[in-house]
């Protein structure tokens, strides 16, 4: 667990920024650009130093505390990644790569580092690439370097700044899944900094909110994106909820899949690539839920759920009211018309049906909880949390003096 209080004045700025980070999975910091979500990393890295507050991780306080401590950078044991990869100019990429690794004593050890090292060329694409220096090359293939680094480095925590910008959409994608896969199998926790909603609906567990220095909200990614108070903030997350589901069952001729919500109620998509039993995060759209007071017949409609109004916010002067549905024990946010919402005397407590048309959900709004594709090579739990103690330095390693590095030569 990390959990912190920063303040920092800079210039006009002020930080003053509290959040709890559990042990495990991904805490999205969120905000508009300027809010303070990079200084809240640096802070964390060590990079910047607050004017007060205070740091522990698991129990370890790195800043502040009664002895006002501030252990340096190179010290904390945290993978970095920003949005510049900072990477050693006078090391190969595989000098780079190797450069946090733990070293190897024994030749059980050496197989182990060499296969680790071979697993994460193999994933980032950059077998080409390992005998060049940082200064040829790409911004892409840098940063695919960079979170090579950080990853191998068996860090106690990774904080990604924007890690995914400047790479291509197949390469994007396919280290979103990595990320996402590594955030549910290692006992890390991750802090991941990303304007783009689709990579935070990807990976994120928890979402902090970040707005003018301050973190206004935390918690479970459903349940901030299902409320209506926060919609002024998360507005750039399209209107609508996450829930948890899992495959039951698939219809090899009509091309369909059925996903169980809980309490015996399941819907109808497009047929997924995975197998009957796997846990999935799935994406429903305000916009692609109707509303109905009884389970119509002769409609295209094949998902007709039993609902209940939890929420209905109304305004004058929008043509359009916000509903929260409360659907297996999840919380769904539903979009009607206002004229509907009283023509149907929509009111809290109502039990209604949710309609949600089985085309309207496709493969990306649907994400394993579990093992992702089995094809994607991947650094096990036992291989992560068996930190060595000399195993560090990331990218927060930049903050060392240059004679430092010789004393911390890549590992063979
Ligand atoms: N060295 C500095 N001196 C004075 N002000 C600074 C300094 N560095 C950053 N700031 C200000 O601090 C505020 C927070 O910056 P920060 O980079 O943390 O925001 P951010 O949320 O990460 O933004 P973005 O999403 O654009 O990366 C901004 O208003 C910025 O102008």
């Amino acid at each position: 667990m990390l959990d912190f209080h920063l303040h920092r004045q800079q210039g006009a700025f002020t930080l003053d920024a509290t959040l709890k980070v559990p042990a495990r999975g991904v805490t999205a910091l969120f905000g508009r650009s300027g809010s303070g979500k990079t200084t809240i990393l640096r802070l964390i890295a060590g990079l910047e130093r607050p004017d007060h507050g205070h740091l522990r991780l698991d129990g370890e306080c790195l800043t502040g505390g009664e002895n006002d401590i501030f252990v340096p950078a190179h010290r904390r044991r945290l993978g970095v990644v920003f949005q510049e990869p900072r990477l050693f100019p006078h090391y190969s990429v595989r000098g780079n790569l190797r450069y946090g690794m733990p070293r190897a004593l024994t030749p059980a050890q050496r197989q182990q580092n060499q296969s680790r090292l071979h697993e994460m060329v193999t994933l980032l694409g950059i077998e080409d690439l390992l005998s060049r220096m940082p200064g040829q090359l790409s911004g892409g293939e840098a940063r695919r370097v960079a979170i090579g680094r950080a990853l191998l480095s068996r860090p106690r925590m990774l904080l990604l700044d924007e890690p995914l910008t400047g790479l291509d959409g197949a390469r994007k994608q396919e280290l979103l899944h990595y990320i996402a896969r590594l955030a549910r199998e290692i006992e890390i926790p991750i802090l991941f900094v990303s304007h783009d909603t689709r990579e935070l609906f990807a990976v994120a567990d928890r979402l902090a909110l970040v707005d003018n220095g301050r973190i206004t909200a935390s918690g479970e990614i459903g349940d901030m994106l299902s409320r209506l108070d926060l919609a002024p903030q998360t507005g750039r997350f399209e209107a609508g909820s996450l829930l948890t589901a899992e495959v039951l069952s698939h219809d090899d001729d009509w091309q369909l899949t059925r996903l169980g919500l809980g309490a015996g109620l399941s819907l109808k998509l497009a047929r997924l690539a995975m197998p009957v039993g796997r846990r999935v995060r799935l994406r429903l759209r305000a916009r692609d839920i109707s509303i109905a007071l009884e389970t119509p017949t002769h409609t295209s409609l094949r998902n007709a759920l039993p609902a209940v109004i939890h929420e209905i916010e109304s305004e004058r002067g929008h043509a359009s009211a916000e509903l929260v549905l409360g659907i297996a024990g999840q919380r769904v946010r539903a979009r009607v018309d206002r004229l509907v919402c009283q023509e149907l005397g929509l009111k809290v407590g109502l039990g209604v049906k949710a309609l949600i048309s089985s085309v309207a959900l496709s493969g990306p709004d649907v994400i394993s909880l579990d093992a992702m594709d089995d094809d994607i090579p991947v650094v096990n739990a036992a291989q992560l949390s068996a930190a060595q103690p000399n195993a560090t330095q990331t990218d927060t390693a930049q903050a060392k003096a240059p004679n430092d590095a010789g004393s911390a030569s890549p590992a063979s």
